[in-house]
């Protein structure tokens, strides 16, 4: 998805003057490919009767090699009053980001980044009855039966599909403009999308038949609801399964949770959140969301006490908790060092807690380890997110009266680690071999490449916990 922008339209900080208030009204050239063809087809927005962006900062691009998004997709935030500041978005290694465009420095309060007001978004209450904001859908429109025939406990994403579908239909819609600056089927990660091959290639029994349900549901939902009976103004919506299973895709993907207050209604609502929902996950994430229920806007906040340098990305944590197949199933990433992964050991093999928590400056209670980096050496960049989930995943044992036998001690780490041997030959490739596929694949299927990073994730995190067993029993006697 390269988008390139011509030199002098690098880099502004943008939306920050309300006085340029501009409303032509937009025009948009939508590809005929029933994909909503996305990034490589852009809005054209008629030229305003004066520039819209006056005086632009102008910057040099940094030297990370990434390119700013499109000018049109700050536009249409613009001419619909969404606000950033200090921020740009730009397409990186993880498809489009969002970045620092100057340097943040901490404070001892949260600082605002982003505003983007309930108008823009697309939301739907979890729960009977059905409420939208913005209210699109009319009374009486068909697809409020579809909406309404899902579950509300499970179809969360279906619901959201729909609306969204039904938004790219409707004149004006904001979303018209947006979802071209969605990814498209071909860029999405998301493994509703994904091939049998790419199933295969997950190394994943569990994980790819979920996938083979998910993609099962989509497509019946589809074919119960776009069956050949329905109105066209159902029918236009989605004319094939993969447009519908694509909407699921984005909806599963760029949903925020979130519990809302408008006027005296609390409720919790399922959102699609534009402009935020560009910003990708960190385990250590320097935003997060706030809603501010008195002017109905999304707030996308820098944590206090936050450094953020110029050019660094923006993130926020998308699950708590999750094991990387959670991240697969509902996003399509995982991650190497995902403090939440977990290894299921059957032995009997036990190591002390206490002394593993203490060789790597591990403080905090079990849900909220974290690395005590203030009393570690340079050497320590060893630790990471993998070496806090060892902590929690290894089978320990702890009893503050008793103190270990390092010969003993010694054994259950040597029966762990060959444990963790023994699960990584039972994969049917090496981590070794898995890089050297993902180095020579040329432009690889999204889903294909995040089916093999997940495997090569994996024994990553496996050979991680085997290393730092090996640096505590040498640690241990001292
Ligand atoms: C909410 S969107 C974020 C914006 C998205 N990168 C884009 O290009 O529009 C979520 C998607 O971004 C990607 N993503 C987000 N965080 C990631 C991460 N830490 N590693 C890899 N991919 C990530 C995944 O493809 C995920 O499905």
């Amino acid at each position: 998805m390269a988008i390139s922008v011509p030199l002098h339209q690098l880099t502004y900080s943008f939306f920050s003057n309300p006085q340029w208030k501009w409303c032509a009204k937009p025009s948009y050239s939508f590809s005929n490919n029933s994909q909503n063809n996305i990034r490589a087809i852009k809005a054209s927005v008629e030229t305003p009767p004066f520039p819209l962006f006056q005086n632009p900062k102008l910057e040099e691009t940094p030297a990370d090699g990434l390119e700013p998004a499109d000018p049109d997709f700050y536009k249409i935030g613009y001419v619909r009053s969404m606000r950033a500041y200090g921020v740009e978005f730009k397409e990186g290694p993880d498809g489009f980001g969002v970045f620092a465009s100057k340097d943040i420095e901490p404070r001892r309060r949260a600082r605002l980044v982003m505003q983007i007001p309930l108008e823009l978004m697309l939301t739907i209450r979890q729960k009977l009855p059905w409420m939208f904001f913005p209210d699109i859908v009319p009374l009486g429109h068909p697809i409020f039966d579809i909406i309404n025939s899902t579950d509300p406990e499970t179809d969360w994403d279906l619901r959201l599909a729909c609306l969204l579908l039904y938004a790219f239909d409707q004149d004006d819609n904001f979303w018209q403009l947006y979802g071209d600056f969605l990814p498209n089927a071909d860029e999405c990660t998301s493994l509703l999308l994904a091939t049998e091959e790419d199933l295969m290639e997950l190394q994943d029994p569990n994980l790819a038949s979920t996938m083979r349900e998910q993609q099962k549901r989509a497509r019946e939902f589809w074919e119960k609801n776009w069956h050949s009976g329905v109105p066209l103004k159902i029918k236009r919506l989605a004319h094939d399964p993969e447009r519908f299973i694509w909407a699921v895709s984005i909806a599963q993907s760029r949903c925020i949770n979130m519990q809302v207050r408008i006027g005296a209604l609390v409720q919790d609502a399922n959102m699609l959140i534009p402009y935020a929902d560009m910003l990708n996950h960190s385990f250590q994430p320097n935003c997060f969301f706030h809603w501010r229920f008195k002017d109905r806007m999304l707030e996308v906040m820098v944590n206090a006490g936050q450094h953020v340098r110029r050019g660094e990305e923006m993130t926020v944590n998308y699950m708590h908790g999750q094991m990387n197949d959670m991240l697969m199933q509902r996003y399509g990433f995982s991650s190497p060092v995902n403090p939440w992964n977990v290894i299921q050991f059957s032995g009997d093999a036990r190591i002390h807690l206490d002394s593993f928590l203490s060789v790597f400056n591990i403080s905090g209670l079990p849900e909220e380890y974290y690395h005590n980096s203030k009393i570690s050496s340079d050497e320590e960049s060893f630790i990471d997110g993998a070496v806090i989930a060892a902590a929690r995943t290894l089978p320990t044992w702890s009893d503050g009266d008793v103190p270990l036998v390092p010969s003993i001690e010694r054994k259950a780490v040597k029966e762990l680690q060959e444990e963790c041997r023994q699960m990584l030959a039972e994969f049917p490739t090496t981590s070794k071999q898995d890089q050297k596929m993902l180095d020579s694949m040329k432009e690889p299927r999204r889903t294909l490449e995040a089916a093999i990073k997940y495997r090569l994730h994996r024994k990553l995190f496996i050979d991680k916990v085997i290393k730092a067993l090996d640096i505590y029993q040498d640690r241990i006697l001292f």
